[in-house]
């Protein structure tokens, strides 16, 4: 191996730890902590651990949590129901439906119900139209994750050449807009793209998140490319990523490992994310840029 290998778990610690920083100043101010309420339908096992470590790292850095867990059950007008009266609570500034949702349950509806100042997933079309246009809003945890790893390895991106790999609302299209505004030349592929290595291959960053294990092999590369996994995937009991690791990192420059790459920029960024909201919301100056 010769890549870097990009610690996303050392810098998700500094960064909760830059927002734990600023919250006894808020405190001060409101004289209330900034809230982040996190919404669990049904019993998914990883949504349970990923709901759990919100939970936890929302108090450790100083805030309150309010932890909604509803049973599989749950109608989608019970849950919109919930989602309206989070969104009339003056202490809550924040708010997060985990998903996947239960099949039955319309994603789209619930997502648009949050009022877009307290959605700190940053899925409201309204913060995608936001971001889009290059308007302060909310952006996804996973991309400004991403994003946030890539500007302390590589500084200024200004006409790199970004390929990324994915095109979900949650991370392919938000992350195309982040390097977009950055000044990257983007180009957005997807697992229907012809001939993906011919667009990696000019590629100084990639960012892999097409949900497929080992998908992104090494030989595709640009030796030196920064390489970002997004890809979260169990393998026989194993976590794997996007991209087949040995193979990339003995091409890249650098290159995000899972488990401890972007995984745990995601809760990171929510917390960021929140603090942000609240400082918004009760109208508390904030330098957003240093944290
Ligand atoms: N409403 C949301 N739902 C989901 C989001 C989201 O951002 N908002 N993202 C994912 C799940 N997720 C947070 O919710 C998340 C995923 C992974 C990690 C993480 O730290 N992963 C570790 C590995 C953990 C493991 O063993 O499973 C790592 O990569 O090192 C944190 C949060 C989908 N749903």
């Amino acid at each position: 191996m010769s890549a870097e290998l990009i610690d996303g778990k050392a810098f998700a610690a500094g960064l909760r730890a830059r927002v734990a920083q600023q919250v006894p100043a808020f405190a001060a101010a409101t004289g209330r902590a900034p809230g982040l309420a996190v919404v669990l339908v049904g019993e998914d096992p990883a949504s349970a651990v990923y709901v759990r470590s919100k939970g936890k790292m929302t108090c450790e850095a100083g805030m309150e949590s309010f932890e909604h867990r509803l049973s599989a059950e749950t109608s989608q007008e019970e849950l919109i129901a919930l989602v309206d009266q989070l969104n009339a609570d003056p202490a809550v500034d924040g708010i997060l439906v985990q998903l996947p949702l239960p099949g039955h349950l319309d994603s789209e509806a619930v997502l648009l119900r949050i009022d877009p100042d307290k959605d700190v997933d940053g899925f409201h079309p309204f913060n995608a139209g936001r971001l889009a246009t290059g308007l302060p809003g909310f952006v996804p945890c996973t991309p400004l994750g991403c994003l946030m790893l890539l500007e302390d390895r590589l500084g200024d991106l200004t006409g790199l050449d970004a390929v990324v790999i994915g095109r979900s609302n949650i991370v392919g299209k938000p992350m195309a807009a982040l390097l977009t505004a950055k000044s990257c030349t983007v180009t957005l592929t997807h697992s229907r793209t012809r001939n993906l290595p011919h667009y990696l291959a000019h590629a100084d960053i990639v960012v892999a998140a097409v949900g497929r294990a080992d998908f992104v092999k090494g030989e595709w590369l640009k030796p030196g490319a920064t390489v970002i996994d997004v890809g979260i995937n169990r393998v026989d009991g194993a976590l794997r990523g996007d991209v087949d690791f040995a193979g990339a990192a003995s091409v890249a420059g650098a290159i995000t490992p899972v488990p401890g790459g972007v995984g745990p920029m995601t809760i990171a960024c929510l917390l960021r994310n929140t603090l942000v909201a609240a400082h918004r919301r009760e109208g508390v100056a904030l330098d957003e840029d240093s944290i």
